[in-house]
């Protein structure tokens, strides 16, 4: 029986995640013997600085992805959310499960809904998605940079002066910590979630047909066409992750995929958003970047890649 050896970060979540795709594998019948193999990345050593500066979310699959062609490693589960949107040449995504829930959570520490925190809250996230969309509807918190595995962020809300931090419910409900913690579920309309957000992504190599075929059994189509549509948005927009960029899909009651695209100044005072309609996933991420590029999104991105660079 082959051995397909599983590259995971070893966080409780990577792994988690890692384990349910070999166990879906397992129930699928695949013909292979698991072994994981832990790898850590760039993004689990650096902890003490914001992400987008020190290269961004790419930091997290990188090392992994280059085991993966030295054929080190066979496979690797990863948050879809931490996809580049361009894999290296040789490597690919063999397939989306379905997605887990797609939302961003609010978890406070007196279990105060979002309106109700008092003004001057300290927020703790390390998402300029977040923060922006955030401070769009309450520029009187304070945004306070968290680092770390959920389990360190849970933490840190106990610990140190945060009233209130936010997470992707998708992380927690892998983990099976939804009940305990969440304090409020913010809606897609309210909070835009991170392009990918919820689902996984399974990474093979792309002559590895014999995996393939076996991934291709835990596809969910609806939640490929919707990811392919919100990263298809993300490359057209080519933001890097220096400005805050949202994209969330969803298959509607006539199999049409809805889009809405959101990009937005740091300070949230500048919000550019779409809702989109359509059948062609890559389509329709293009038309959407277009659409926000034209009321003044590209602009804003240039504008802050200039700041950048001074
Ligand atoms: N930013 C890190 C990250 N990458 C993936 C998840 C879990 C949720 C998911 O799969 O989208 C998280 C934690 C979080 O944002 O709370």
């Amino acid at each position: 029986m082959r051995r397909i050896i599983v590259g995971s970060r070893r966080s409780k979540l990577a792994l988690t995640q890692t384990n349910w795709v070999i166990s879906k594998l397992k129930e699928l019948g695949a013909p292979f013997e698991f072994e994981v193999k832990e790898i850590v990345t760039k993004g689990d050593q650096i902890l003490n600085v914001t992400l987008s500066k020190v290269g961004g979310k790419g930091l997290f699959v990188k090392e992994i992805e280059q085991a993966m062609i030295e054929r080190e490693i066979d496979m690797a589960v990863h948050s879809m959310k931490d996809m580049p949107a361009v894999l290296p040449e040789g490597l690919i995504i063999g397939c989306v499960p379905v997605r887990e829930d797609h939302r961003d959570v609010i978890i406070s520490k007196n279990h105060l809904p979002f309106s109700e925190l008092p003004s001057g809250a300290v927020v703790g996230t390390s998402s300029l998605r977040r923060s922006a969309q955030l401070l769009a509807k309450r520029s009187d918190l304070e945004i306070k940079w968290i680092r770390g595995n959920i389990d360190t962020r849970l933490a840190k809300l106990q610990n140190e002066d945060y009233d209130a931090i936010i997470l992707a419910a998708a992380g927690l409900a892998r983990m099976g910590w939804t009940n305990e913690v969440v304090t409020e579920y913010l809606s897609p309309e309210f909070c835009v979630p991170a392009v990918g957000q919820g689902a996984l992504a399974v990474e093979c190599r792309e002559e590895d047909v014999e995996l393939l075929e076996w991934l291709r059994k835990l596809n969910d189509e609806q939640t490929e066409r919707a990811v392919t549509a919100e990263r298809a948005f993300l490359h057209q927009m080519e933001g890097g992750c220096q400005v805050p960029i949202a994209g969330y899909a969803y298959i509607n009651e006539n199999d049409a995929i809805v889009l809405t695209a959101l990009v937005a100044s740091p300070d949230g005072k500048e919000i550019y958003k779409e809702i989109v309609t359509g059948t062609n996933p890559k389509e329709l991420g293009a038309r959407a970047a277009e659409l926000l590029a034209k009321q003044g999104a590209k602009a804003l991105i240039d504008r802050v890649k200039e700041e950048l660079e001074q």
